[in-house]
């Protein structure tokens, strides 16, 4: 496994403007993520976690700094390049699963695979693999509204990583489960980190969660600092 960044963010910027004021919500934010490590991002409400995710997450650009992802500078690339970067390269996990209502489990975790280009055939037997991975297999027919918070929160997990990223990107994944279930969900989810090398930023208020990551940064005056 290479030991080079898979998630860079260099000095990075951002600046919102809202009626004639001037937020700003990064002021030189750094962070690197190694492959098979797990950060925590932590930081008051307001402080720009979400704001810092979606910036690695190429969903937005930073006014200055650079994003590296894999090694690839990443702010200045035309949109469709970042679309297929997001694509190919990362995966997303959210407070609330935003799974397609309309499908199953195991659906939802092939469409994306087939948007990437895969056959249903393939994308089936991936699908599956990872939902039996992440105890589900006798979920796979169920309809996100049949699952428990937890057994939504897996298959968004199964979703997230089912086109094989190399960065996951989580927006406090447990919020909104209980203890218990939150604490079951991020074991996956670490054991998911270690086992295939992503490199994964997970922002979180949860302490005890954070705590089990292998660091700690917290977003202060729009800045990075390691705790
Ligand atoms: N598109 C936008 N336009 C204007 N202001 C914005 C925009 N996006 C975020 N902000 C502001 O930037 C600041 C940081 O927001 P952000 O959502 O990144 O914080 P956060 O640390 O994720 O908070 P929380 O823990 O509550 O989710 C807030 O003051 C927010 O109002």
């Amino acid at each position: 496994m290479s030991s080079a960044p898979t998630l860079e963010l260099r000095q990075v910027v951002q600046t919102f403007y809202q009626a004639g004021n001037a937020i700003e919500v990064l002021k030189g934010a750094s962070l690197s993520v190694l492959p098979g490590e797990m950060v925590a991002l932590v930081g008051p409400s307001g402080a720009g976690k979400s704001t810092l995710l979606q910036i690695a997450g190429l969903l937005e650009r930073p006014r200055a700094g650079e994003v590296a992802i894999a090694g690839e500078r990443c702010e200045r690339l035309p949109d469709r390049r970042r679309t297929r970067l997001r694509r190919e390269r990362l995966g997303f996990i959210y407070q609330f699963h935003h799974l397609l209502a309309e499908f199953s489990a195991l659906e939802n975790v092939v469409l994306p695979q087939m948007i990437a280009g895969r056959s249903r055939r393939a994308a089936r037997e991936r699908a599956r693999e990872l939902l039996a991975r992440l105890g589900l297999d006798a979920r796979e027919s169920h309809r996100p509204s049949r699952l428990s918070g937890g057994e939504q929160q897996r298959v968004a997990i199964a979703r997230a990583i089912a086109n094989a990223p190399t960065v996951l990107l989580a927006d406090e994944p447990t919020g909104n489960l209980d203890y218990e279930t939150a604490d079951s969900v991020f074991t996956s989810l670490l054991d998911i980190v270690r086992t295939t090398g992503l490199a994964a930023l997970v922002a979180t208020h949860n302490v005890p969660l954070a705590e089990r990551m292998d660091r700690r940064l917290a977003l202060e005056n729009g800045v990075l600092v390691s705790l």
